[in-house]
């Protein structure tokens, strides 16, 4: 028989742990708007029932803006995922974003990123992108001169060169009608040409011969194709193999840009400010600890330098598509300012003319569209997090305070840049005039403070405060240039999912007026970032 004393001890302690878990689900968040949780599974017991209403492998951004949705459009929801992972506040009003983003007094740099241990294979432990405080504040000043404005123009013929490869590869498509992957087709270009911009390094990822390709973009595409197989980014003791796998490529990687690094030291012929030369600036040796340190910073830079560009190239693309009057006035803009003449040489030609920089400022809807795209298809958001404790508190638009200390706080952009209540009932719609004529119209320039409808912090695709994107001027400047090169040359039609629903004319179905209707919705995963389903499989006809 059992011990009545130890009887009486498990009792207590269950209605202790039951009490605990009653507060925690009940009581700790209950001012949070959120869906009613359950004692046990929190708002985990929603998921599944989420997910089965879409696509199962969709970015958690679908799931999220059904669920605040359901909930009435809050301008933050909680979702209770413990015991995953610590409770998620998602952030759907621009207001509040902003106070998670800008230096407060508390958190001088803005609050903390959260943990990103599943990226650390690909980006290293000391990337610019995770570290904090003053480490990071010491990278980041190190590297603005990188992307001072005067300096990202002499780029502009490294990126017209790599532009010309890819054309030729859309020539080749438009001669063989075969359909291809326009997010791999743009990734090899920005490769190419971030490989050059980080460390004046000819990677060759759109060389036609695989073999003649460098190793390391061959192992960049192993590596985040690991992150295609497991899109949940689970801890690594919930998928070892996958874990291991990153690990022994995340250690080749370093050897190929620690030879690099090596090698770009010793001959010092460097140019002065690609990201290489500003991370070993004033170097006379190379230790290990700077070593290390400058391949994360340069791994960081690989990655974030070429994936959230093509995929927006290819959303742009793919928006234009199903847009005439916006196809029709991105290449009368482009009529205007190159000329007749369709070919990417002219474009280059005019471009690296002195009057090259006016010609790129000057293309103010292509400007639009780039800005609308990166609304509707935001590839990243960021994370936070608040200690617990440290008394981290955001006012809402309606005045109430909630304190965010000890919880994930994701700027969820998709949510935020699709708010009616900013972007009216056009929100889920691509309307590039919408940009025309804002203060801010330029993008990349989200800092600048207007007193236009749109408030500058509505739009965060490369998210805002001191943690913003340090590529954001250059990703535009390069997004341009390639709109500039293939806009008026080539028709892209989308194949396969999000197709062009035709009617019996033999006509797309006009929807709006001017928008073709889609057979289906064309969607995100998650792959590190948020990446079209089927990576964007087109088809293109020379104009
Ligand atoms: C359309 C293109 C791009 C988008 C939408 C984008 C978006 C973002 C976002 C949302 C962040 C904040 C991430 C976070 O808080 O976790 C970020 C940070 C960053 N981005 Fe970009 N990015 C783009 C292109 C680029 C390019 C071309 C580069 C490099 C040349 C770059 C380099 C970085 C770096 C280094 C950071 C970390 C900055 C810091 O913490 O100081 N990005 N980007």
């Amino acid at each position: 028989m059992p011990n009545p004393l130890v009887l009486a001890a498990l009792s207590l302690l269950a209605a202790y742990l039951y009490s605990k878990l009653r507060y925690k689900r009940f009581q700790q968040y209950a001012d949070f708007p959120q869906l009613p949780p359950s004692l046990l599974l929190g708002h985990l017991r929603y998921m599944g029932d989420y997910l089965a209403q879409g696509p199962a492998d969709r970015h958690p951004d679908g799931v999220f803006m059904q669920m605040n949705k359901d909930l009435g459009r809050p301008p933050l929801v909680l979702v209770d995922l413990r015991p995953m992972s610590r409770p998620l506040v998602l952030v759907g009003n621009h207001e509040i974003a902003e106070q998670i983003s800008k230096a407060t007094k508390l958190y001088p740099t803005s609050a903390p990123k959260n943990d990103l241990a599943y990226m650390e294979p690909i980006i290293g432990p000391k990337s610019i992108l995770t570290l904090h405080g003053e480490e990071w504040k010491t990278l980041r000043k190190g590297f603005n001169p990188g992307f001072a404005p005067q300096y990202l123009m002499t780029l502009l013929p490294c990126i017209l060169d790599k532009t010309m490869s890819f054309s030729e590869h859309l020539d080749s498509f438009a001669r063989t009608g075969d359909d291809f992957s326009l997010v791999s087709l743009g990734m090899n270009l920005t490769f190419d040409i971030i490989g050059m911009v980080v460390m004046g390094e000819d990677l060759r990822a759109q060389h036609a011969d695989p073999s003649s390709q460098s190793e390391l973009i061959n192992l960049y595409r192993k590596i985040l194709s690991t992150y295609t197989e497991d899109e949940a980014d689970s801890p690594w003791w919930l998928n070892p193999r996958i874990a291991l796998k990153r690990r022994r490529l995340g250690k080749r990687i370093n050897a190929v840009i620690k030879a690099i690094i090596h090698r770009r030291h010793s001959t010092k012929s460097d140019n002065a400010r690609n990201i290489l030369s500003l991370a070993l600036k004033d170097t006379e040796a190379l230790t290990t600890q700077l070593v290390d340190e400058a391949c994360d910073q340069i791994k960081t830079f690989l990655l974030a330098g070429h994936d959230t560009t093509s995929i927006t190239i290819a959303w742009i693309m793919y928006e234009l598509s199903l847009t005439p009057h916006a196809l029709k006035a991105v290449r009368a803009e482009l009529d205007a300012i190159f000329g007749p003449a369709t070919g990417v040489a002219e474009v280059r030609d005019r471009l690296l003319s002195p009057g090259g920089p006016d010609a790129l400022n000057s293309m103010k809807y292509i400007s639009a569209v780039i800005k609308e795209t990166l609304r509707l298809h935001p590839p990243a958001g960021t994370a936070r997090m608040s200690t617990s404790g440290a008394g981290f508190t955001v006012r809402a638009p309606g005045g109430q305070e909630y304190c965010l200390d000890g919880m994930i706080v994701y700027n969820c952009e998709t949510l935020i840049q699709r708010d009616p209540e900013v972007y009216g009932d056009s929100a889920e719609s691509f309307v590039p005039e919408r940009w025309i004529g804002q203060d801010n119209e330029s993008p990349g320039k989200n800092s600048i403070e207007s007193s236009s409808q749109i408030p500058p912090s509505a739009w965060r695709p490369f998210e805002r405060g001191p943690r913003n994107c340090i590529g954001q001027e250059f990703a535009t400047i390069e997004l341009r240039v390639i709109i500039a090169a293939i806009a008026r040359r080539y028709d892209f039609t989308k194949v396969g999912l999000g197709e062009v629903k035709m009617g019996g004319n033999g006509l797309p179905v006009t929807a709006d007026g001017d928008r073709f209707e889609v057979q289906s919705e064309l969607y995100n995963t998650q792959q590190i970032t948020a990446k079209p389903v089927d990576g964007m499989r087109m088809k293109v006809k020379m104009v």
